[in-house]
């Protein structure tokens, strides 16, 4: 793996955005997915992106993972090029839904990358064990994925996407399409798993309380175009009992992060 720090042994940003902009060319004419984003992501951050429909969050994700490309500025991921850090397996992402392949038992769901890096069978057992033990998932490794519940599913795409053993963890809405009980339930397993291997987290979501509990800073994002509104460091202790979320520090901070989206005229339109 290439090395994140300078030559003078200062780590790197895992991210760094400098007047990022990136503008689809549509046959409906040009749409403006991001605009002047300015953004630094620090080694062991767990960052939110918080933002109404269409302000760019998934984008923004998808832009660091080399899927899209710039139209203007500048993107680093551990001070390469996206393109670089795609090569050198920089990130593993976790989408939405869990996109597992049903024909594939959950063990060989997260082998499938293993196998295409080239990984012997040993290390792949490895990995999946390791990963399955991170996620609570040990037990089900010869499941399909459709003999688990939902956040089963979910828990074991984030196996999938440890399992590269990447610092930073791309994960667009993972959470989106729980019920509260297990939404919160697997904020609260994010969160040790999180504390436990040191990784950069970049978390896009809707729901205020689950960017503040989550997040050591939450991106406030707003669209037409685009951009960032706000950047709000979180001074929460990293243990965080689920109900922090009754303190009077957590409810400073979200109501920051309400009056960030009222200021981008979008708080309406989030849930
Ligand atoms: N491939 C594409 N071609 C054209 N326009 C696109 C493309 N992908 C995204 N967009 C547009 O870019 C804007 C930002 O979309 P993006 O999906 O990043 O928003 P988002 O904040 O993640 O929204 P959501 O919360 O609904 O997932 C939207 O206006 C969207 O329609």
């Amino acid at each position: 793996m290439t090395s994140s720090t300078t030559g003078t042994g200062v780590a790197l940003p895992v991210v760094k955005a400098e007047h990022l902009g990136l503008t689809f060319s549509t046959n409906d004419g040009d749409v403006v997915a991001l605009s002047d984003v300015n953004l630094t992501i620090e080694k062991g951050d767990f960052v939110s992106f918080i933002g109404p429909s269409g302000c760019g969050k998934t984008t923004f994700l998808r832009t660091i993972a080399d899927l899209e490309q710039p139209t203007s500025g500048t993107l680093e991921i551990n001070g390469q090029t996206p393109e670089n850090a795609r090569k050198d397996r920089a990130y593993g992402y976790v989408f939405q839904a869990p996109a597992l392949y049903p024909w594939r038992t959950i063990e060989k769901n997260i082998a499938l990358p293993l196998e295409i890096m080239g990984h012997s069978a040993q290390q792949q057992a490895e990995r999946i064990k390791r990963t399955m033990d991170l996620v609570n998932l040990s037990g089900f490794e010869k499941k399909f994925p459709w003999q688990l519940s939902g956040g089963m599913q979910q828990r074991a795409s984030i196996a999938r996407a440890l399992a590269f053993d990447a610092d930073l963890l791309l994960m667009d809405e993972p959470f989106g399409a729980l019920d509260e009980i297990v939404r919160d339930h697997l904020n609260s397993e994010l969160l040790k798993l999180w504390d436990r291997t040191k990784k950069t987290i970049c978390f896009v979501t809707h729901s205020i309380p689950e960017a503040v509990y989550l997040s050591t800073k939450i991106v406030v994002m707003s669209p037409r175009p685009g951009r960032v509104t706000d950047i709000i460091e979180s001074n929460l202790p990293r243990e965080r009992p689920l109900d922090i979320r009754e303190t009077p520090e957590f409810l400073a901070i979200a109501a920051r992060v309400r009056d960030g989206l009222r200021a981008g005229h979008s708080y309406e339109e989030v849930v």
